[in-house]
């Protein structure tokens, strides 16, 4: 019937604006090669229907909220980014993908934050405790983004280590398209080590020439952090953001005082942690150029979404011509690039940094592919990203997954967890931790009480 047209074509065009979105602003920003935009396909409805019920099971509890449209036949066709996405020649080849969800690597710099403590730690450390407080996960990670994006390679290499003890929804490992390591679903990580240096051993000693047991195990799993660590510092593209600059470097604190790896430096009498900065051109600088889109923290966002809502309140026709819902086009991305922080009152400007915020959150949320094939020397050659380990070699392609705008409508909810995160982790964790602190906030608590009997 018509209800069910229309709601076909609102499906395509939400598609369309998916599709375009990669195209026309993430490929942008992260480079031709990272980003795979995917394009629309009809599918016969009696197939979609059998692949609903086929995938049901499979599928996470808690993503069940969500379902799977079988009335449209349109669908998203993508590559499978477990594979390698530049040589062909390799495809018969066994493959190791590692996806890994890095989450926002920096610490807000904006002078609208108004607890001091978001300029000291960084959101994911704080939000893993109310994470487990809530039952989300079992047990805190020691993995922190800022280690990760540091550029550093011992803290780079602290940081894989602690996604590979707790993998939560931060990382996962693919053999052949299958996974090998990380959460099917919420209940259910496996984080066997032994397993996974089963599993790797023919990628990285070929040869058989290593024993098995425990020191076998931490060798394997010192390569694959070694791999990784020179797959997300490789500069495999160039993008036409490629000399925007966010942030000067300068800006902000380079590392977060609750990272693990921090506090040991700290116990060891070092105080200075080193970041050695990202090449220009690797996946992990893009990325956080893309994040760092978000320059006012949402707590001087919010004022703005609330200006632009304001605006919609009085005059709804203009949503479309303010392009909140698309199109995302040529006209959209030249909008991005207006840096300015220079609050002119405008509806304009507010809406500028609305956009920015949400491709900033797209990116904070997104994930990072690589995939590994072992080649052999005489098929490197200087076009072919390569990566050395002591007894093998890996041709390798990295991707972007997961770059859907995040809507406009979700900034309400960012504003509102923003502020339970902290409230959480100054009541529950800083408190505790530091026995002054906790005897101050006492203290303050008190001093406001006999204010108020005053
Ligand atoms: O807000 P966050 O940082 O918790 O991120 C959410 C993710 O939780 P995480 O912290 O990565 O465990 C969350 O991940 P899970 O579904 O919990 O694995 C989603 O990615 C969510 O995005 P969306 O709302 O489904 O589009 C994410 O929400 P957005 O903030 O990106 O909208
Ligand atoms: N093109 C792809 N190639 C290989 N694996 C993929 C691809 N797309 C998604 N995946 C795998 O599926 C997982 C879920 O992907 P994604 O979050 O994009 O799904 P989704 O359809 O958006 O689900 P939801 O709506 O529940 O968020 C990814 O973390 C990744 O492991």
């Amino acid at each position: 019937d018509s209800r069910s047209l229309s709601k076909s074509e609102e499906i395509l065009h939400h598609l369309q604006n998916i599709v375009d979105f990669g195209k026309h602003v993430m490929k942008q920003f992260f480079g031709e090669n990272y980003v795979h935009h995917g394009e629309i396909i009809q599918l016969p409805l009696d197939f979609v229907r059998q692949l609903c019920l086929k995938i049901q099971p499979e599928r996470p509890e808690c993503r069940c909220d969500k379902d799977m449209d079988t009335l449209s036949g349109y669908a998203m066709c993508l590559p499978n980014l477990t594979r390698l996405q530049t040589f062909r020649f390799a495809e018969h080849r066994p493959i190791l993908c590692i996806e890994i969800k890095p989450k926002c690597g920096f610490i807000p710099f904006s002078s609208h934050v108004s607890q001091e403590i978001k300029h000291k730690v960084c959101r994911y450390c704080m939000h893993q405790h109310l994470k487990v407080a809530n039952g989300k996960w079992k047990r805190p990670s020691k993995y922190c983004p800022l280690d990760l994006f540091s550029g550093n390679k011992q803290r780079m290499h602290f940081a894989l280590k602690s996604l590979l003890q707790e993998a939560q929804n931060n990382l996962k490992i693919f053999k052949n398209g299958e996974l090998i390591y990380g959460c099917k679903d919420d209940q259910d990580c496996v984080s066997d080590w032994n397993e996974l240096a089963r599993h790797l051993k023919p990628f990285f000693f070929p040869s058989n020439g290593l024993v098995s047991g425990p020191h076998c195990t931490r060798t394997i799993v010192k390569e694959l952090i070694h791999v990784i660590t020179m797959a997300l510092l490789s500069s495999t593209d160039t993008c036409r953001a490629g000399h925007m600059k966010t942030v000067p470097l300068s800006q902000g604190r380079s590392y977060c005082e609750a990272s693990a790896f921090n506090k040991e430096l700290v116990r060891n009498g070092k105080h200075k942690l080193e970041s050695s900065g990202l090449p220009r051109g690797c996946v992990l600088y893009k990325t956080l150029q893309a994040q760092m889109l978000d320059m006012l923290d949402i707590e001087g966002l919010y004022p703005l979404y609330s200006r632009v809502e304001q605006y919609l309140e009085e005059f709804p026709e203009e949503r479309s011509t303010l392009q909140i819902d698309g199109p995302y086009n040529e006209a959209f991305y030249e909008k991005l690039l207006d840096l300015s922080l220079e609050d002119d009152g405008t509806v304009a400007f507010a809406l500028t940094k609305v956009q920015q915020y949400r491709i900033a959150m797209t990116a904070k949320d997104c994930s990072i592919m690589i995939a590994l094939s072992p080649c052999l020397q005489d098929e490197c050659s200087e076009q072919r990203p390569v990566v050395l380990t002591s007894k093998s070699r890996f041709t390798f392609s990295v991707s972007v997954l997961d770059l859907d705008l995040k809507p406009y409508e979700s900034i309400p909810h960012q504003y509102k967890l923003d502020g339970e995160i902290v409230n959480y982790y100054l009541k529950n964790v800083q408190a505790k931790e530091d026995p002054v602190m906790s005897n101050l906030f006492k203290e303050n608590e008190d001093c406001t009480l006999v204010l108020h009997k005053v």
